[in-house]
């Protein structure tokens, strides 16, 4: 059965990129992956002050709200890279915290979708028609960290 996300205090809130787990990644601290996703926003920009900013606020609600603030110069090649900076920052996630890892190795071969109703890019949108790519990060996330169990069974403890 497909399961759907959201929301951090919901079922498999854990999933969300607001959910609260730290990242080291690129050398610094992250309190989320939405944290680090939105300042990656400015990388190379003429508001790339705004990355420790975004890396100080509290909440990744506060670190949202800034990264979508247009006043603000977003790095001309942000589509082109805001997948792959995506999946860097979900796969570590996953790699840190072994507690959320069981959870997402434990939904086996089920769909995992983003049940965003205004996002058809990361999520599936209210028609549950969008292109869900943070669903698909989980999912290929998870296949990553099968491949890595077997490994060091078969290479490591084998
Ligand atoms: N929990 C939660 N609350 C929201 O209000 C959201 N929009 C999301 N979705 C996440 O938002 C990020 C995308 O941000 P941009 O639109 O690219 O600025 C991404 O982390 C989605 O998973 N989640």
């Amino acid at each position: 059965m497909t399961i759907y996300f959201y929301k951090v205090p919901d079922p498999y809130g854990c999933f969300s990129n607001f959910s609260p787990h730290s990242i080291h990644l690129n050398g610094r601290d992250w309190p989320t992956v939405e944290h680090y996703y939105q300042a990656h926003k400015f990388v190379g920009t003429r508001d790339e002050g705004l990355i420790e900013k975004i890396r100080g606020v509290k909440t990744p609600e506060e670190a949202a709200a800034l990264g979508r603030d247009r006043g603000y110069e977003v790095r001309s090649d942000w589509e082109g890279v805001k997948r792959e900076i995506m999946y860097e920052a979900v796969l570590t996630k996953f790699l840190t915290h072994r507690d959320i890892q069981k959870v997402l190795l434990e939904t086996g071969d089920e769909a995992i979708v983003e049940d965003s109703p205004t996002d058809y890019y990361w999520g599936c949108g209210a028609e549950k028609t969008g292109a869900n790519h943070l669903g698909k990060i989980l999912m290929e996330v998870r296949s990553q960290l099968r491949d890595r169990a077997v490994f060091t069974e078969t290479i490591v403890g084998g």
